[in-house]
C-alpha cells in the first residue's frame, strides 16, 4: 500500500469532485432563506433547477479557467461524478418516492470515483482516465441505461413495486459490502492491482495472500459481483437483477480463468498452493483447472 503523497492528478479529482457535490448547498441555502420546505422541491421547482444548471455552468467555468488538458479532463469527470452524488444525496433525503434511486445515484458515483482515487493511491504509474471505469465496455454501459429504463418503466406502470423498503435496504448494503471488499481488495495488493490484466510480470509484482486475500483469491471480483447485483436489488430491478447476475457470473468466470494462467506463468508452484488452499470466492467458479 502506498503511503506517499497523493499524486497531482489524485489530489485535482478530490478538489473538483468536492466541487461536484456542493451542489448540495444551494438547497439549504434556500432551506435557510424559507423559500423550501423539501429539498426535492428544489429539484422539481423551476428556479431551483434554474439555480443547479446555473451552479453546475458555474463550477465547470471555474474548472476552466483552473485546469487545462489533460488536468481538465480528469477535474470534470470528478466534479460530474461529485455533482451527480450531491444530486443522489439531495433526492435521498427528500420526502419523494425516487428515494431509492437517489441511493443508486450515490452509490454508482461513488463507485467509479474511487476507482480513481484508489488507483491514484495504490498505483499511479497506471493512473489514467480509464481509471474512472466510465468506459468500461458497451456492455457495461447498455447495462447501466437498461437498469434506468426498467425503474422508469416499472415505477410508472407498477409503483408499488418500487416501494419495497426491505428489499432496498438489502439492496444497499450489498452495495456497501461489495463496494468495502473491492476496495480493500485494492488497498491490500496495491501496486500488484491493475485495472487491466497483466500478461508479463512486472519485476515488482509479488503474490499477495494476506488481507481479504487470505479469505478469497479475487476479492475485488467478489465485492464488484455483489456492488452490480446489489445496485438492481436496490432499485427493486427484477428484470436487470436477473440479467446482472448471470451476466457479472459469466464475465468473472471467464476473467479468473484468464487471470490464472498468467498467475500460474508468474507464480509457477507458490500460486497452485495458494489456490488450493484459498477459493476464489464466487459461487461455482472454482477458476483455472490445473492436472
Ligand atoms: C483487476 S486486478 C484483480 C485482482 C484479483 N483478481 C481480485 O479480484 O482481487 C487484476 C490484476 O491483479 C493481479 N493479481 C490477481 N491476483 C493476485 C494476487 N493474489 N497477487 C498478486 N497479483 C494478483 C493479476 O495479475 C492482474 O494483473
Amino acid at each position: 500500500m502506498a503511503g506517499s503523497k497523493l499524486v497531482l492528478e489524485g489530489r485535482v479529482s478530490v478538489k473538483s469532485f468536492i466541487l461536484g457535490l456542493s451542489v448540495v448547498i444551494i438547497p439549504l441555502i434556500r432551506t435557510c432563506f424559507g423559500h423550501i420546505d423539501w429539498v426535492f422541491d428544489y429539484l422539481t421547482d423551476i428556479p431551483g433547477k434554474i439555480a443547479i444548471c446555473l451552479h453546475i455552468a458555474v463550477i465547470n467555468g471555474l474548472l476552466l479557467t483552473i485546469y487545462r488538458g489533460a488536468l481538465y479532463k480528469v477535474a470534470v469527470r470528478a466534479c460530474f461524478l461529485g455533482v451527480i452524488f450531491g444530486c443522489g444525496l439531495m433526492i435521498s433525503l427528500s420526502d419523494t418516492t425516487w428515494t431509492y434511486f437517489g441511493w443508486y445515484m450515490c452509490s454508482l458515483s461513488f463507485f467509479h470515483y474511487s476507482e480513481y482515487l484508489v488507483t491514484a493511491i495504490i498505483n499511479p504509474r497506471t493512473l489514467s482516465l480509464d481509471s474512472f471505469l466510465l468506459n468500461h465496455s458497451m456492455e457495461y454501459t447498455l447495462a447501466a441505461v437498461s437498469s434506468w429504463v426498467e425503474f422508469t418503466v416499472e415505477k410508472l406502470t407498477v409503483p408499488e413495486l418500487k416501494q419495497l423498503r426491505w428489499l432496498s435496504v438489502l439492496g444497499l448494503v450489498m452495495v456497501l459490502c461489495g463496494e468495502g471488499l473491492r476496495k480493500a481488495a485494492m488497498l491490500t495488493a496495491g501496486s500488484n492491482f491493475n485495472h487491466i490484466v497483466q500478461n508479463e510480470k512486472a519485476r515488482s509484482h509479488v503474490l499477495v495472500t494476506d488481507g481479504v486475500y487470505s479469505y478469497f483469491r479475487h476479492p475485488s471480483y467478489v465485492g464488484w459481483f455483489y456492488w452490480s447485483t446489489g445496485t438492481q436489488v436496490l432499485l427493486c430491478n427484477p428484470l436487470c437483477t436477473l440479467a446482472y447476475t448471470i451476466a457479472s457470473w459469466r464475465f468473472f468466470r471467464e476473467r479468473i480463468e484468464e487471470e490464472e494462467l498468467s498467475l500460474i506463468h508468474f507464480f509457477a508452484e507458490d500460486y497452485i498452493e495458494y489456490k488450493k488452499k484459498v477459493p476464489t470466492g464466487l459461487p461455482f467458479i472454482s477458476g483455472i483447472r490445473v492436472n
